[in-house]
């Protein structure tokens, strides 16, 4: 068998490019209402929320900042480490601002329980979240979401943001993956 494509690593379709769209517009929209009149703090997680980020964002009619950090836990594996490394800070002071940190998946909970604590200590006014998906049964520790787009299975996936050792970040779709692929 040729397994050089990427579709024939893809085992099943979980949420198309367009239900991830349609999921945006409503999320968006909420944000909006719920931020109106005040200055928001977006603060992406790389690598995986890129996506989510640019997508979201763009459908904001918020003033809004953007700022990044680099927090990693799964290193190469398909399990979280449950260590949170800081690879990048953010730039920006975060005294007084509206912060929404805006992620692609809550799976055990562990990296956004981390980092909601560690951005709270810096003196925000507020601090939400924004998450395109979330593994309700998977969670090691209760994360408050404010915003959530898709609950799933415990299954790794990837695609929209969501790697597999980096690759297949790039699929507009979330997606698992063949058995061929952990082998
Ligand atoms: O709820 P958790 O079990 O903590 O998992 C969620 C986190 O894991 C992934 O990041 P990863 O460490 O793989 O870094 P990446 O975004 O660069 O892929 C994902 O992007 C979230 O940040
Ligand atoms: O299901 C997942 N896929 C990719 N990266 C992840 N990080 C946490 N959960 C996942
Ligand atoms: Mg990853």
């Amino acid at each position: 068998m040729d397994h050089s494509d990427v579709a024939g690593d893809i085992a099943n379709i979980l949420l198309t490019e367009e239900q991830i769209g349609a999921k945006l517009d409503e999320m968006a929209a909420q944000i909006d209402k719920d931020y109106e009149g005040k200055d928001l703090l977006l603060v992406g997680v790389l690598k995986g929320a890129v996506m989510v980020m640019a997508d979201l964002s763009r459908r904001l009619h918020t003033k809004a900042e953007m700022d990044w950090m680099a927090v990693s836990s799964y290193g190469s594996g398909t399990k979280s480490s449950g260590v949170v490394r800081i690879l990048k800070d953010l730039d920006t002071d975060l005294t007084g601002r509206n912060v929404l940190i805006v992620e692609d998946i809550i799976d055990s909970g562990l990296t956004l329980s981390w980092l909601v604590a560690n951005l709270r200590s810096r003196g925000p006014e507020s601090v939400e979240i924004a998450a395109a998906l979330r593994k309700p049964d998977a969670a090691k520790v209760e994360v408050d979401v404010k915003y959530v787009g898709f609950d799933i299975p415990t299954e790794f996936v990837v695609g929209y943001g969501l790697d597999f050792a980096e690759k297949y970040r790039n699929l507009p779709f979330v997606a698992t993956l063949a058995p061929h692929v952990y082998s």
